[in-house]
């Protein structure tokens, strides 16, 4: 008897034990499914299983050396001025102009190694406009440089361009009533080919990358493919603005740098109401048209990046740069307040942050710190996210000198003098 109730105890305990270990399984699997449901099947676009890490393990070696070509109203100043702040943490030196060449490299010159400030060689990092010049910036920059560059919808440039260089480009000065339309309707009769600025109203994306922006596509297409083909030489990454988050990742994957590194405030926007809220499909067709080289370039770099995408995975792509947006948001929101907004340079009580003001006629925005904030690690590195590129480069050249000579004093941020009139372009008398 005793025997049968002892294999009846026995027996009553392995049930509930493997009663146990069914829950234990069933738990877990329902706990996996809620957990990676996303992963799984419903969302499979949104979350892949496939996915690489944000960070590498084993972590891959940051990339140092990186030259980009900021070409002119493509969101470059913001790009800048995430290497800028890179740059910084790290300790590494930035090529910047020499002050003869204002804060760009000289531009419309072909670049040379002679514009370079002799207290920022050699570099490790170049990201100040310039027009392109290869051997130029070999002679200059590391051997394992990375070149990347972006680029920008050509009709949405032009419209900056034309806005923006409005009273320094001749042939947009020419033009009654500042009207964009009447230029696009017959450029012709403004644009003077090689008089002072005229790369500003004619194919500025490719005179930028050395390319000769006179070309037509239409009468000459293997110039363009030409220049298509020196750019994919060498730049290991095209960016495009329209897709400016997207472009990150790949910039930060490119070089092994966290998401954290290419986190940024968008600089160099002009207000909603310096700009056309929309343009009409007959004036965009128009500018693509006029400056059908930078069509072109355009139509081509943006097939790329989009294959480019697919290769990395478009799906992991897009969630980081959804990650990118969430960071981005809570770093504007610590740095600036609840409500980071972009106002008017008037508005702005830093002097730091004052972005420069190309005409009465335009509004450029920047940010402006809270008041009260005070000095210290954060205030700066908030200052420097927003810090326009005039301001930034000033300081930059400040510091390298002095890290040249005397390394005792740190340079100041916060009280650094008021910066000297910005893009000192020269003053073009009317009616030329
Ligand atoms: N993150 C991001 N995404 C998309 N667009 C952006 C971004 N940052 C800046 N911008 C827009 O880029 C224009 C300024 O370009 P640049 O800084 O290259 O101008 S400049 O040549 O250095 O003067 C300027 O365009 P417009 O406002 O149309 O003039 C900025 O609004």
């Amino acid at each position: 008897m005793a025997a049968i109730l002892q294999r009846l105890q026995q027996s009553t305990k392995m049930m509930s034990r493997r009663k146990i270990l069914l829950l234990v399984l069933g738990c877990s699997t329902v706990s996996l499914l809620i957990h990676q449901g996303s992963q799984l099947s419903w969302y499979p676009k949104l979350f892949p299983l496939s996915c690489p890490p944000l960070r590498e393990s084993p972590p891959r070696a940051k990339h140092m050396a990186v030259a980009f070509l900021k070409t002119h109203k493509t969101a470059g100043t913001t790009v800048q001025n995430i290497l800028f702040r890179f740059a910084e943490r790290h300790n590494l030196t930035v090529a910047l102009p020499h002050p003869s060449c204002e804060h760009q490299f000289c531009y419309p010159r072909n670049f040379s190694a002679h514009f370079v400030h002799p207290a920022t060689r050699p570099p490790h990092m170049l990201a100040s406009h310039l027009r392109f010049d290869r051997a130029e910036l070999e002679r200059l920059m590391p051997p394992d440089t990375i070149y990347v560059t972006i680029l920008r919808e050509p009709a949405a440039m032009f419209e900056s361009l034309f806005s923006y260089y409005n009273q320094y480009c001749p042939a947009f000065r020419r033009v009654p009533n500042a009207s964009l339309e009447a230029f696009l309707r017959a450029p012709e009769a403004y644009y003077r080919p090689g008089e002072h600025f005229a790369m500003f109203a004619h194919n500025t994306l490719a005179y930028d990358l050395g390319g000769d922006n006179e070309r037509s596509p239409r009468d000459d297409a293997a110039y363009l493919a030409g220049l298509i083909r020196q750019v994919e030489e060498v730049f290991s990454l095209v960016m495009i603005a329209e897709y400016f988050d997207e472009s990150l990742v790949l910039l930060r994957r490119l070089l092994a740098w966290d998401l954290d590194d290419v986190l940024y405030a968008k600089l160099n926007a002009r207000a909603a109401t310096s700009r056309l809220a929309t343009i009409p499909e007959a004036l965009a067709r128009a500018a693509r048209t006029w400056n059908a080289l930078d069509a072109g370039l355009y139509d081509h770099f943006n097939a790329t990046f989009w294959r480019r995408v697919a290769r990395a995975g478009r799906a992991c792509v897009e969630r980081e740069a959804r990650e990118l947006r969430e960071a981005r948001q809570r770093l504007l929101r610590r740095c600036f307040g609840d409500e980071p907004v972009l106002r008017p340079a008037a508005q702005i009580r830093t002097k730091q942050l004052q972005p420069w003001q190309p005409s009465r006629k335009v509004d450029i925005m920047g940010y402006d710190l809270p008041s009260g904030g005070g000095a210290g690690p954060t205030t700066e590195a908030c200052l420097k996210l927003a810090m326009p590129e005039v301001q930034y480069s000033n300081y930059l050249l400040r510091k390298q000198k002095r890290r040249g000579g005397v390394r005792s004093r740190p340079e100041p941020v916060l009280d650094n003098p008021p910066p000297r009139p910005i893009r000192a372009l020269p003053r073009i008398p009317q009616g030329t």
